[in-house]
């Protein structure tokens, strides 16, 4: 099972695991990291508002140099309560984001934009993660790894931090960074991917 384009697609993102996840699909994509800036998280009322526009952010800046093709973005942040843990950036940070998470539950939301010459898609996913009671110790032996630093909230559900985790409700892949199942969903929608070798556009 194999989907097609008639455009060129490009991914506007550093992430291996958003690539990892958008070569599902097997369509062939380059990949074009925005280079610009996130907002500041706090000129925006809300937590969704801001994953939003880091979303939308991502792809338009890419977009406005790709008019050509699809161009992905996406966001992913961790809410606590009324706060959003992005990437920690040391370890005292990153131990900080691991002692609120332990023992709660929070949101993961990850956001997404596709944008195609004048259109422009926009969806997020929500979901709900719970993590066990963290001794310190793991605390420590991990945030002494290099896992955390490039990850919303200080952890990674694919990796080994996997064990902080005792329920999800909701998409695995929009925690790991892309909602691929629903991006399908849009992507299709919208025309700009088909199953290949079928006779209807689907
Ligand atoms: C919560 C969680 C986040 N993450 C990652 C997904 C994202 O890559 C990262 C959040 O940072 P983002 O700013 O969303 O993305 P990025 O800087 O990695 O890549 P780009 O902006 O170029 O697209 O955290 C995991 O890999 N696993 C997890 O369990």
């Amino acid at each position: 099972m194999k989907f097609k384009t008639d455009f060129p697609v490009v991914l506007a993102s550093q992430s291996p695991r958003r690539q990892e996840l958008l070569r599902m699909l097997g369509v062939d994509f380059e990949v074009i990291p925005s280079t610009k800036d996130e907002p500041d998280p706090q000129q925006f009322q809300t937590a969704l508002g801001y994953v939003l526009a880091c979303a939308a952010q991502k792809a338009q800046e890419v977009a406005a140099r790709r008019t050509d093709a699809i161009v992905i973005g996406s966001d992913t942040i961790v809410v606590l309560g009324d706060e959003v843990l992005l990437k920690p950036k040391n370890k005292e940070q990153a131990t900080g984001y691991l002692q609120k998470l332990s023992g709660r539950t929070h949101q993961v939301i990850t956001a997404v934009t596709v944008v195609q010459d004048t259109s422009e898609h926009t969806f997020y996913e929500t979901v709900k993660v719970t993590f066990f009671d963290l001794p310190e110790a793991w605390i420590d032996a991990y945030t002494d790894t290099e896992d955390p630093y490039d990850k919303a909230g200080a952890y990674g559900i694919q990796t080994l931090s996997g064990l902080f985790v005792k329920e999800i409700q909701g998409d695995y892949n929009a925690v790991v960074g892309l909602p691929i199942a629903a991006l399908t969903q849009k992507l299709v929608s919208a025309g700009f991917i088909y199953l290949e070798g079928s006779s209807v556009r689907c």
